[in-house]
């Protein structure tokens, strides 16, 4: 079978040895391994019972970004801490292509009443011999217009941080968090790590370079989500993360694709898509 479902992990086989692996926590895509090289991070401290999100793969940050005051919702949102449905597979010739949703009826009381609108999630996860794709498809199933924001906090896999760029974001705006919110302009072609980043860069190009550093280039192409965010958390941070290892700053990268700067404003009844196809060049 080219996916299957066991103990709340779905595993995508693709014909070329390509495979994918997503927890129905949250919907996270925690492996995938392409021309046998695992290309996401994740954490050997991960906590995978549920009870916190997954610290690597790619959790789905919706429908907040960090926190909001007048939203009560834990940070970057309820759906890495969710239980997604499984839907099964959609198609299967060339590319093995998993379906699953989340709707407000699966949320506990307090999340319902902290973001009160009625949806539908979906979330497809396609594998390729050399792609990784991942759309997400927002149902506004009330009449007002709902606001969110939403993101793919994608931990990419390193061998060593010193030697990793990523180009696509010059000439662009970004907020510093690390600088308490201050923008600046981006004017560096290759990004590269050597302290804590943590930069939200708006209203981007929807193509990015990532290199890994090892002769390695994935390519990173976004549709419907405006901006990107780059994090690493270095030395300090790790440190005071209980679910990653202090030294762990070194093998990943996160470059996050998504809609962040901004409030997404969707009418009632009608749909939003956006996503990401990761390749390897
Ligand atoms: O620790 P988490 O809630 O998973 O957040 C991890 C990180 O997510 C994003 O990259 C934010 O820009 C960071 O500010 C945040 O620290």
């Amino acid at each position: 079978m080219p996916a299957q479902e066991s103990n709340k992990v779905v595993t995508l086989q693709h014909p070329s040895g390509a495979t994918a692996k997503v927890s129905l926590f949250g919907a996270t895509v925690t492996s995938w391994i392409s021309n046998g090289i695992e290309r996401l991070f994740v954490s050997k401290d991960a906590i995978l019972d549920g009870s916190k999100a997954i610290r690597g793969g790619i959790p789905l940050v919706f429908p907040i970004f960090g926190t909001k005051a007048h939203i009560p919702l834990p940070q970057h949102g309820f759906a890495r801490n969710s239980y997604w449905d499984y839907l099964g597979i959609l198609t299967d010739n060339d590319e093995v292509a998993v379906r699953f949703s989340l709707k407000d009826n699966q949320l506990t009381k307090d999340q319902r009443q902290s973001w009160p609108h009625s949806f539908r999630l979906v979330y497809t996860v396609t594998l390729t011999a050399t792609q990784l794709k991942t759309y997400l498809t927002v149902k506004n199933e009330d009449s007002d217009t709902m606001e969110f924001n939403t993101l793919l906090h994608t931990y990419f896999r390193v061998k060593d941080i010193a030697n990793v760029s990523v180009e696509g974001l010059s000439s662009y705006t970004f907020a510093d968090k690390v600088a308490g919110g201050a923008t600046s302009v981006e004017n560096r072609d290759k990004i590269t790590i050597a302290e804590e980043v943590d930069r939200v860069y708006q209203d981007v190009q929807d193509h990015l370079q990532l290199n890994t550093g090892d002769g390695q280039k994935l390519m990173i192409d976004k549709s419907g989500m405006k901006d990107t965010v780059v994090w690493n958390p270095w030395i300090e941070k790790a440190q005071g993360m209980g679910d990653f290892g202090n030294e762990e700053y070194h093998e990943m990268i996160c470059v996050e694709v998504g809609s962040v700067a901004q409030w997404v404003h969707l009418e009632g009844g009608q749909t939003w898509t956006g996503g990401q196809t990761i390749s390897i060049a």
